[in-house]
């Protein structure tokens, strides 16, 4: 799957208009803040119909104006055509046309993966950030999983409302389904990070030379069947109402870094943490081509440019299969080097993309 074109409408600081990306390879050339990443970010929100940079929708719209879209024509998918609209503090999302009622539904259309300087987060931010990743790994292969993940916390915001209001007695109703709907988010969490260890520890001894990384899921509820979770979480409900919220369950889970059995993202260099981070993308989209057999659209937001050039050399040694990557760069960095004979280059100054063959 491809982006054949890119239609972007009062989205940030990019001119509105239509810009040609058919081809394997998009290269982003600018100086800083001239809309490298907005345009990511509109490729992006195509693909997920939200930001990877975190921020309200209403920040993606130019400044002031009060609606924004972007559209994509698709070669090779479900649909030929994805466009995403904030009108009114509303978004729309549409396939070929027509309105979808639930925004997953595009995640399986023109799956992309974003490597951008945010995910370092991933590593040295809250336990919430590494579950966030973990959870939308899994919901780009597994759409169930989403639908379990959406019900678990239905189910969790109506006991912590329960608990809130002391109607202490309705939650005997809740807590079977809570812990259904956790041990089915359980396993496959499990499974995940077993998996991401697999490919992760390996890429990560290629790239920087340090072996037995390995990524471990720590998960909050011990007990792996119905019956000893529903004792379990019995028996901390003193605890949750003194507090006022559930304290223990899947939305507690860790995922811990670890290095010949310690923790390793807490003692790492900042380099380290960097390519860990990078490394983490890179095992996401592996793994999404392994459960779908189909490959990802990448998105790299200044990736090279953190790498000095013997690891720069091993990342891209180690790049996932992808069906078309975009990359960002500064004009002094040698993305000459990179570039092949079917590479659309652009140069992006002050939001408008130009097409060239040669640097201006
Ligand atoms: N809602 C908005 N309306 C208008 N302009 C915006 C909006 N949001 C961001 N911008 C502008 O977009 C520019 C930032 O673009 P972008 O983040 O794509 O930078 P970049 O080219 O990737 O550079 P860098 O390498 O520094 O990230 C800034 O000039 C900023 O003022």
């Amino acid at each position: 799957m491809l982006f054949g074109a890119l239609r972007t409408y009062s989205f940030r600081n990019l001119a509105d208009g239509e810009i040609n990306t058919r081809g394997r390879d998009v290269f982003l050339v600018g100086e800083n803040g001239q809309g490298k990443s907005n345009f990511l970010e509109a490729v992006y929100f195509c693909s997920y119909g939200s930001s990877f940079r975190g921020v309200r929708d209403g920040d993606l719209i130019r400044n002031g104006e009060k609606s924004c879209s972007v559209s994509g024509t698709l070669s090779d998918s479900l649909c030929d055509s994805i466009s995403v609209k904030i009108e009114n503090s509303k978004k729309t999302v549409s396939m070929d046309g027509k309105k979808i009622a639930d925004r997953k539904e595009i995640l399986s259309v023109a799956p992309s993966i974003v490597f951008c300087h945010e995910d370092m987060e991933f590593i040295a931010g809250t336990p919430e950030r590494r579950r966030w990743f973990f959870d939308q790994s899994l919901s780009l292969y597994d759409p169930v999983y989403l639908d379990e993940l959406r019900r678990y916390r239905r189910v969790l915001k109506t006991r912590n409302t329960v608990i809130k209001d002391n109607q202490g007695y309705m939650i005997d109703s809740l807590d079977p389904q809570l812990v259904s709907y956790g041990l089915a988010l359980m396993e496959k969490r499990r499974t995940a990070a077993a998996e991401f260890s697999r490919i992760f520890g390996p890429l990560y001894e290629e790239v920087a030379g340090i072996s037995g990384i390995s990524v471990r899921y720590a998960p909050s509820w011990k007990q792996e069947n119905q019956e000893e979770a529903l004792a379990a979480l019995y028996e901390k409900r003193a605890g949750d109402l003194a507090f006022g919220t559930t304290l223990s369950g899947p939305h507690r889970d860790r995922y811990i870094f670890s290095c010949g059995g310690t923790e390793f993202a807490g003692k790492a260099s900042t380099g380290q943490r960097r390519l860990l981070a990078l490394l983490l993308r890179i095992a996401q989209a592996q793994r999404y081509s392994d459960m779908t057999g189909k490959n990802p659209v990448l998105l790299l937001d200044d990736v090279l440019l953190e790498l000095d050039p013997e690891k720069r050399r091993r990342f891209l040694s180690v790049m996932p299969g992808y069906d078309q990557a975009f990359y960002t760069f500064l004009p002094e960095e040698p993305y000459e080097r990179y570039r092949r004979d079917d590479t659309l280059v652009y140069y992006v100054n002050g939001g408008i993309l130009k097409q060239s063959t040669t640097p201006p």
